[in-house]
């Protein structure tokens, strides 16, 4: 196995993407965010952005960096690294990992296609899938790791629980000897032993950390329903 990825085992990449519209959305916080995790002992990040990977390879030149580009198409539903010149700006801007859809929609770029550019330019591929048959796909082209991204997040799997991660595929993926980053719905410490337990590799925590507006959201959520409760 490569190092970089032996580098993740049994831990924790802590993805640093704030909202679109949230005022912590600054390259110099996305860069803090992921300084301030790799202190904290992190095994890796999760970056987006071009510009944003290359400010934190700068500041973190020994980092597990695992780089995406998020775009919104018009023609299709595939958002994470869809085109063959987004693999090449994350290679040139110090991703260790390029991680893209891996799913079976329609898309400008195949997922073979993807994941040749990411090997030619160097880089572990990771496919960001939502069932096990885009998993198990993913895995057979070569890619290093699969993770379980997007499930929940595609028509064909619209029913998933989106209140919790998806366990059952995370154990599905890692039975069939599939390296799982465990990601997606990921909140508090026991979900992320959870994952390693259902067999996950590593897991990936982003909004339970990085994203202020939706923790808060939970918390402030919490507090309402209680108070609803009582009142009613
Ligand atoms: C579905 C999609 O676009 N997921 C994105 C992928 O990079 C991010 O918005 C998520 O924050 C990330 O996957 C981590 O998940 P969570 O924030 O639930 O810990």
């Amino acid at each position: 196995m490569k190092q970089e990825v032996q580098q993740l085992a049994g831990g924790l990449v802590v993805s640093c993407q704030p909202l679109p519209e949230s005022p912590m959305n600054r390259p110099d916080i996305v860069v803090a965010m992921a300084a301030a995790a790799m202190q904290a002992g992190a095994a890796g990040l999760r970056i987006e952005g071009a510009e944003h990977v290359r400010l934190v390879r700068q500041a973190l030149p020994d980092a597990c960096i695992t780089g995406i580009i998020k775009r919104d198409l018009t023609d299709s539903d595939v958002r994470i690294t869809p085109f063959l010149e987004d693999v090449k700006s994350l290679a040139s801007a110090g991703a260790t990992i390029i991680a893209f859809d891996g799913t079976a929609r329609g898309r400008p770029v195949s997922v073979q296609h993807l994941f040749q550019a990411v090997k030619q330019a160097g880089c572990l591929a990771m496919a960001d899938c939502a069932t096990l048959a885009d998993g198990i796909l993913a895995w057979d082209i070569g890619c290093d790791l699969v993770g379980t991204t997007l499930s929940g997040y595609t028509a064909e799997t619209a029913d998933q629980d989106m209140s919790a991660p998806d366990t059952l595929l995370i154990s599905q993926l890692a039975q069939r000897g599939i390296r799982v980053m465990a990601e997606g719905r990921i909140r508090t410490p026991a979900d992320a032993q959870r994952a390693l337990t259902a067999g996950a590799f590593s897991v990936t925590v982003g909004s339970a950390i990085t994203r202020i507006e939706h923790v808060t959201a939970w918390f402030g959520d919490a507090l309402r329903e209680l108070q609803t409760a009582e009142g009613g």
